[in-house]
């Protein structure tokens, strides 16, 4: 560390605010493709670009997005009859609403609007038999008609049209671009420092997967003190460490947010069908037998048969995969099969032509139908995390508001503590209606996945995760330290020292290697998206633009490599884990983005490596390296420029070359094509790493509660000041003592979000928790399990009344050592 490094430590700037940047994915909506014969960077609907290297005019222009699958519904199918009276099914409307209208119908989304008319064929149907009824122009439950939502404009659109207010209904604005405008318009703050556009839409999902080969006898070399426990306890074994984990085929690319609503309706239950349902149950042997034939229909078939076993058919196995029914044993069909008494019917020697419909009326409704054991949603019971967590065990109304840390996206990140312990969460709260109407479904259910899976010290902790009748909720860690992109714009020219810079690309490294293992790929590494723990250690958090690769593949483990002159035992291939996946859409932030998702043409887990390196360059320079004067031009920077330095920085040559080959703009020889995260852990630059050990080190910046802190949120908040004012904060942005009763509105009747900020804030700690089986399946947040971790040492902050909770100050930690190496390790 040079003198003056140390210097821009021990004297943190002022802080001067700059937006975070919101991830690509959320904000555009349509591809970006790079046409490689034309060098130039195209839009699904066509738009061409000029070509100049001239800065004035880019050779890579982005083009007005799609935004009308982001349709804004006039009517909504209300629950204005019985069976649409359920609490939750007012989201089924919407969610299948919200699709409907004819401009939705575009050629750019037509893969996801093909599965939205399904839907609507569906509910017609449902309509149909339920009597449900539409309601044009229906008061109740009407979507808000977002007149706000006319000022704003699209960012990329020429300045023409944005001179041309739209209006909402005839051309209906999507929700994301605004948050965009607004961070837009937070970045023009005059401070100087550094803008980030904001991010993109996620395209429909075209997945190539490509060699899906059945290698499974791929060697892998053990090190990491991280290994998910499944990995571990098979590393003494042959069987595939995620045997338990893909149990279930459902990877979270395949669940379509509409999925659930056509199986519901597709399902033919037993209950919902009656006694005609479960006369088709009957096992093969009767086959063609059922109410509507009768006996001298099947007269030739029909045969005496000791046994008759009344089960499941096929099909019907199939579509309760994962609900907790014992397939072989239902299936059996002999005799003495250890089938419960309600799940078969016995008829020995007894003529065929005798047997009435009421032979097979069961006694008890199978198991999966049975109350009296919660009904887990189909994803939570195949998923290894259901081992982990146990039924809910607090509901929003266990905590308390303190203040609110962020706003993202499509979620509220408040501090809260719980009434009864007074420990400190992060709960971060979903609009579920937002969501609908955003199309987001799937990300929440990404997140939930991913932080429900995860048992990490670098990836924030999920204590609960819950719903209400209107929002979702996940209740995690409270990282005290903010983001880690606050922490270095705290720092004089907003950089660390490469010792410092090492540190944190361990931590990130060692989070992306055990991301990669349990078979996800982060997508958006950025400095906003890394928080920092009370100790100063890094947490991953925002995963909501991860995607799973589709099947983690078994392997055999041949002999642990042992790498020899290396600090470390043995390392593990991660690559293997995503050996084939390619995934199509533009997820990413801006200046983070890398060069083949542009391209458009299916990226891997190798962007995750790529985004390593320019955080790298980032955290040591305070900025990225290929950013442009807009958009279009950093685009065409990350394609074409080479990687450049600064000359006014000490950077090692092993520091250089690392960045550059993370930056490889061929991805195919990129660090990490080979193995994946050993190939980064290998490299020179990390020679003095002891990655076993990355958790004891000491970080080199500690955050702490201090009142002669930063206040990033109020100072986010001002930006936000029209959008956000609730009544009962305080001017430093903690709640009064006001208590938070219910509104006496009934909120079944009201669209939430047309509420204030203030009754929305009631009703998100007021409403009661909706239990996995009160959620029907037909509900488009079926699969967001409310469930709680299993005791754990719980190592969350307790509240002291005496702290706003407001303020934090980096202090450089004194007790780090230069090299934080195995030896000063232990000589502490
Ligand atoms: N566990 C946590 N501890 C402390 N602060 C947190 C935590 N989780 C989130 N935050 C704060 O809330 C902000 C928004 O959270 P997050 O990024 O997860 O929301 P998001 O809606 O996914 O946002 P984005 O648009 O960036 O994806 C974060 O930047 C951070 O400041």
């Amino acid at each position: 560390m040079t003198e003056n490094q140390h210097q821009s430590l021990e004297q943190p700037t002022s802080f001067s605010e700059r937006s975070r940047s919101v991830s690509f994915s959320k904000l555009l909506s349509k591809s970006w493709k790079w046409n490689s014969n034309s060098g130039t960077i195209n839009s699904t609907q066509g738009s061409t670009s000029s070509h100049d290297d001239s800065p004035s005019q880019s050779n890579v222009k982005l083009t007005e997005a799609d935004d009308s699958k982001n349709v804004i519904p006039e009517t909504i199918v209300t629950p204005a009859d019985t069976e649409m009276s359920s609490r939750f099914s007012k989201f089924k409307s919407i969610f299948q609403t919200n699709n409907m209208s004819p401009a939705n119908y575009t050629s750019s989304t037509s893969k996801s609007n093909s599965k939205y008319s399904d839907a609507l064929q569906v509910d017609v149907k449902d309509k149909k038999s339920s009597n449900v009824r539409t309601e044009p122009q229906s008061p109740v439950l009407r979507s808000p008609t977002h007149a706000h939502l006319e000022a704003h404009y699209h960012p990329y659109t020429s300045p023409s049209s944005q001179s041309n207010p739209r209006s909402p209904m005839s051309e209906p604005l999507n929700e994301d671009y605004v948050y965009q405008q607004q961070n837009l318009a937070n970045n023009n703050n005059g401070n100087g420092s550094r803008k980030r556009s904001p991010s993109a839409p996620v395209l429909p999902k075209s997945r190539d997967i490509g060699n899906n080969d059945n290698d499974t006898t791929n060697s892998f070399t053990m090190n990491s003190g991280y290994l998910p426990p499944a990995a571990l306890s098979s590393a003494n074994s042959t069987s595939s460490p995620y045997q338990n984990r893909n149990m279930s085929n459902i990877s979270l690319n395949d669940i379509k947010e509409d999925e659930q609503v056509n199986k519901f309706n597709e399902y033919k239950s037993p209950l919902r069908k009656g006694s005609s349902g479960l006369i088709q149950k009957i096992a093969s042997p009767l086959k063609g037998f059922s109410q509507g034939n009768s006996p001298n229909d099947s007269q030739e078939n029909i045969q005496p048969f000791p046994s008759i076993i009344v089960g499941l058919t096929d099909e019907e196995i199939d579509d309760t995969q994962g609900e907790d029914i014992h397939r072989n044993e239902l299936r059996t069909p002999q005799l003495g099969s250890p089938l419960k008494d309600d799940k078969k019917i016995e008829i020995k020697n007894k003529d065929i032509r005798d047997i009435t419909i009421k032979d097979f009326q069961p006694k008890a409704p199978p198991k999966v139908f049975d109350d009296a054991e919660p009904k887990r949603s189909q994803r939570l019971r195949t998923k290894s995390f259901s081992n982990k967590f146990k039924d809910i065990t607090v509901s929003p109304k266990s905590f308390e508001k303190v203040r609110m840390l962020g706003q993202g996206d499509v979620g509220k990140v408040f501090l809260v503590k719980q009434k009864n312990t007074n420990r400190l969460y992060a709960l971060k709260v979903f609009s579920k209606s937002q969501m609908i109407k955003r199309n987001k479904v799937k990300r929440v259910l990404v997140e939930q996945e991913i932080l429900a899976t995860s048992n990490h010290p670098f990836i924030v902790t999920l204590y609960h995760s819950f719903q209400s009748e209107d929002y979702l909720y996940l209740c995690m860690e409270y990282c005290m330290g903010g983001e880690f992109f606050r922490a270095l714009q705290t720092r004089k020219s907003k950089c660390i020292c490469e010792d410092d810079a090492r540190f944190y690309a361990s931590e990130v490294t060692a989070a992306l290697e055990y991301l990669h293992l349990l078979g996800f790929i982060y997508r958006d590494l950025k400095p906003e998206n890394i928080l920092l723990h009370k100790s100063g250690h890094i947490m991953l958090s925002d995963f909501d633009l991860s995607i799973q690769t589709q099947d983690a593949k078994n392997f055999k483990i041949k002999s642990p490599m042992i790498t020899s002159g290396h600090n470390q035992s043995a390392m593990i291939d991660t690559k293997i884990f995503s050996d084939g996946f390619r995934t199509n859409s533009f997820v990413g932030t801006e200046e983070y983005i890398a060069p083949e998702v542009i391209r458009g043409n299916g990226h891997t887990a190798a962007v995750d490596w790529w985004t390593l390196g320019i955080l790298i360059y980032e955290m040591l320079f305070g900025m990225t390296p290929f950013k442009g004067a807009d958009t279009n031009k950093t685009f065409s920077n990350i394609l074409k420029n080479d990687i450049t330095f600064p000359n006014n920085n000490d950077i090692s040559r092993h520091c250089k070359d690392l960045i550059k080959k993370l930056l490889c703009k061929n991805e195919s020889k990129r660090l990490g094509c080979k193995m994946g995260a050993a190939d980064i852990k290998r490299h020179p630059f990390f020679k003095k790493v002891q990655w076993s050990f990355l958790r004891n080190q000491e970080p080199p910046l500690i955050p702490k509660l201090t009142e002669n802190g930063f206040d990033f949120a109020a100072t986010s908040a001002k930006n936000k000041k029209n959008k956000n004012t609730p009544a009962n904060k305080s001017q430093d942005g903690t709640s009064t003592d006001k208590p938070i009763d219910k509104p006496s509105i009934d909120y079944s009747k009201v669209d939430i979000s047309l509420l204030s900020q203030e009754d929305q804030e009631k009703v998100m700690f007021g409403e009661p928790v909706a239990t996995d089986d009160e959620v029907p399946e037909d509900d488009p947040f079926h699969n967001f399990n409310s469930m709680s971790l299993m005791e754990k040492d719980n190592d969350s902050m307790i509240y002291g009344d005496n702290n706003s909770y407001g303020k934090i100050a980096y202090t450089p930690n004194s007790n780090r050592s230069r090299s934080n190496s195995h030896r000063a390790f232990f000589k502490k």
